[in-house]
């Protein structure tokens, strides 16, 4: 039997290359929790293909953009830094569409990235002629050599007729480094209530301090339960969860004078989450200062990013 593989991916391209209708395609349903806050979490895990063998985490990044702005040079440093720390990337390129100058500029961006290994992906099949396609991959051949980029494999797929998707998910995964799996089953999907809750404790940690605190605070929610040994009446949630922080600096502001800021943040958060489950809630909140969380896909992905 070969050896477990797991690790993270994340697919790139310009805006409509079908980058979700990807994800969803190799995730077989919708993982949309965290994705739909895109200026929340720098790697949002858009979803986990969980097989026999292995395990990949598709992990969204803000978008790979040519940089107008200073904002944009920022987040593509963001993507840049992103792209180095995956194990894999997958370039989309739609096939009814011609190579343009947004995929050539993608393609140069990929090719300073030279360690992590680089998919190219001709997408939406479905929508052209064979012939189309032939001349599509070849075009993505010539756009690796003319970029510096050796493909790792080119692959067509359609996400809409289910072509190749099973091909894909072969090719990514036998890319991945030996590993235990990141995620239990259904981690994420089934558990969205966490998720929710760690949201909430989140937004009331940012609540009045967002320009001091911007994108650096992530919230796990390390235990829910109901308390047992109580009436089916009277239910009680316990929740343990920890913010964590990148600096010393910003633990104090998250706790504030004596510790007044955090019983602010606890309060606002437990009564949030107590209208959401309708239950009275015990919450214990603590602070850690994690640092560059946000560099590294393993511990971020372990935060639920
Ligand atoms: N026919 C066909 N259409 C597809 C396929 N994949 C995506 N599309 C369509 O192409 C459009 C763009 O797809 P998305 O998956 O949203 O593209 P994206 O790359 O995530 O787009 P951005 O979020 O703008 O970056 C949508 O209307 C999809 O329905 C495919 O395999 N076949």
């Amino acid at each position: 039997m070969s050896a477990f593989r797991s690790g993270f991916a994340c697919f790139v391209g310009r805006p409509n290359a079908g980058k979700s209708t990807l994800t969803n395609a190799l995730v077989g349903e919708k993982v949309a929790i965290t994705s739909s806050r895109p200026q929340t979490t720098r790697h949002a895990v858009r979803g986990i293909v969980h097989r026999e063998d292995a395990q990949l985490v598709l992990v969204d990044t803000p978008g790979l953009h040519k940089p107008r702005t200073l904002l944009g040079e920022r987040l593509n440093a963001v993507v840049m830094t992103t792209l180095g720390e995956v194990d894999v990337v997958g370039f989309c390129l739609p096939a009814d569409e011609r190579i343009g100058q947004g995929d050539t500029w993608i393609a140069g961006e990929l090719a300073k990235v030279r360690r992590t290994p680089k998919v190219a992906i001709v997408t939406k099949t479905d929508k052209v002629p064979r012939e189309r396609v032939a001349e599509q991959l070849l075009a993505v051949m010539r756009l690796g050599e003319a970029t510096g980029i050796e493909w790792a494999d080119v692959v067509p797929v359609s996400a809409v007729a289910d072509e190749q998707v099973g091909l894909l998910t072969d090719l990514l995964t036998r890319l991945l480094p030996e590993g235990p799996a990141y995620y239990p089953e259904g981690e994420l999907t089934d558990e969205p209530e966490m998720v929710m809750v760690a949201e909430l404790v989140r937004e009331a940690a940012l609540e009045g301090v967002r320009d001091e605190l911007p994108h650096s605070i992530a919230v796990v929610v390390e235990e829910m339960a109901y308390r047992e040994d109580r009436p089916e009446d009277r239910p009680l949630i316990d929740i343990a969860a920890t913010l964590f922080v990148e600096r010393p600096s910003q633990k104090a502001i998250v706790i504030g004078t004596k510790g007044a800021r955090l019983r602010d943040v606890g309060t606002r958060a437990r009564q949030q989450i107590e209208a959401l489950f309708g239950a009275p809630v015990y919450l214990d909140l603590r602070v850690k200062v994690a640092k560059d969380w946000q560099r590294d896909p393993r511990q971020l992905a372990r935060l639920g990013f």
